[in-house]
């Protein structure tokens, strides 16, 4: 039988529509709409889809956003002067700064110059330390886009065997904590899973992915994961969104749909969570800000 598909783009205006609720509320308190502004540096089309997709998504549920689209040729000091103008408006409740960043330009430098109370995207060294020991300030969205889409999929974490496929700062590493923390008051999305990390270079891939009763894609390289990869009856989330051909695809081969119990799709899977939980994380940020 054929994989259950785990729409992650109808969940997503779910959560969007959640977050539209909140927010006219705030408004109805005599409070400002949440705001979020986008830095984008340069002419990456798929960043500049990504940003306008993120402020379409903003418009919809009613937050304010802003775009700041500086030239390519941007220097480091200048991208800074416009980080540390922006941490110091008080409409602005959350930080952006798309990745990736042109070459001359040190992400890290940048990504540490955000202030922690306005990362919605968690990238800080600070927001990382909170995630680290389980008392998480902004979860980082594409891991918590995951955590979401299974949960609302009735997919439980806990106690399974999961296995992630990847180590970025982006999604691997994150994923990894929030699946395998215990649930807390401070830390309620965490997944209480049994977690495997492994990557190109890990020995006995596919016997290690074939025993994932949760497999996660997030390794950047279209259709890495085969049928024979994947234990029948197991869950498989693709978080890859690569272009071959000038075709979107997913680090998951399509065949695996007939080896898995439930499948998340690229495009309309992990990208519109993605952003749902970025809304998600400015409307924390502006009830942090008390604004
Ligand atoms: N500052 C950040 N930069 C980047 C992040 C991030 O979380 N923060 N993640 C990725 C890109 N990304 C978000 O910015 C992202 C990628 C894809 C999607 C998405 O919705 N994809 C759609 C397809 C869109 C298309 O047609 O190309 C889908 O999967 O259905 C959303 C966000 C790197 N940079």
């Amino acid at each position: 039988m054929p994989a259950r598909k785990i729409e992650g783009i109808r969940l997503a205006k779910v959560i969007k529509a959640e977050i539209a609720l909140e927010v006219a509320r705030r408004v109805a308190d005599g409070k400002h709409p949440p705001g979020l502004a986008a830095v984008l540096v340069g002419e990456n089309p798929a960043s500049q889809v990504y940003v306008r997709n993120k402020r379409k998504a903003c418009e919809e549920a009613g937050l304010n956003s802003w775009l700041h689209h500086l030239p390519a040729d941007t220097t480091q000091e200048e991208l800074l002067k416009l980080v540390h103008t922006l941490n110091q408006d008080p409409k602005v409740n959350g930080i952006l700064v798309q990745l990736p960043l042109p070459k001359h330009i040190d992400e890290e430098t940048i990504l540490r110059a955000v202030t922690p109370l306005k990362d919605v995207d968690s990238f800080h060294p600070e927001n990382v330390g909170l995630l680290m020991t389980g008392h998480p300030r902004f979860m980082p969205c594409t891991p918590f886009g995951v955590l979401q889409m299974l949960k609302r999929s009735d997919i439980e974490t806990a106690g399974k065997r999961v296995v992630i496929l990847g180590r970025s700062n982006i999604v691997g590493k994150p994923l990894a904590l929030m699946m395998m923390q215990k649930p807390s008051d401070a830390n309620p999305h965490a997944g209480d899973a049994t977690v495997t990390v492994a990557h190109r270079g890990t020995k006995h891939l596919k016997e290690i992915c074939q025993q994932a009763e949760i497999l996660i894609a997030a390794i950047g390289v279209p259709n890495f994961v085969t049928a024979q990869m994947v234990q029948p009856g197991a869950v498989v989330i693709d978080v890859g969104i690569n272009s071959v051909n000038g075709k979107l695809c997913g680090d998951v081969d399509p065949e695996v749909g007939e080896v898995a119990a439930a499948l998340s799709p690229v495009p309309g899977g992990v990208g519109p969570m993605t952003i749902a939980m970025l809304l998600q994380n400015t409307l924390k940020a502006a009830t942090i800000h008390q604004t």
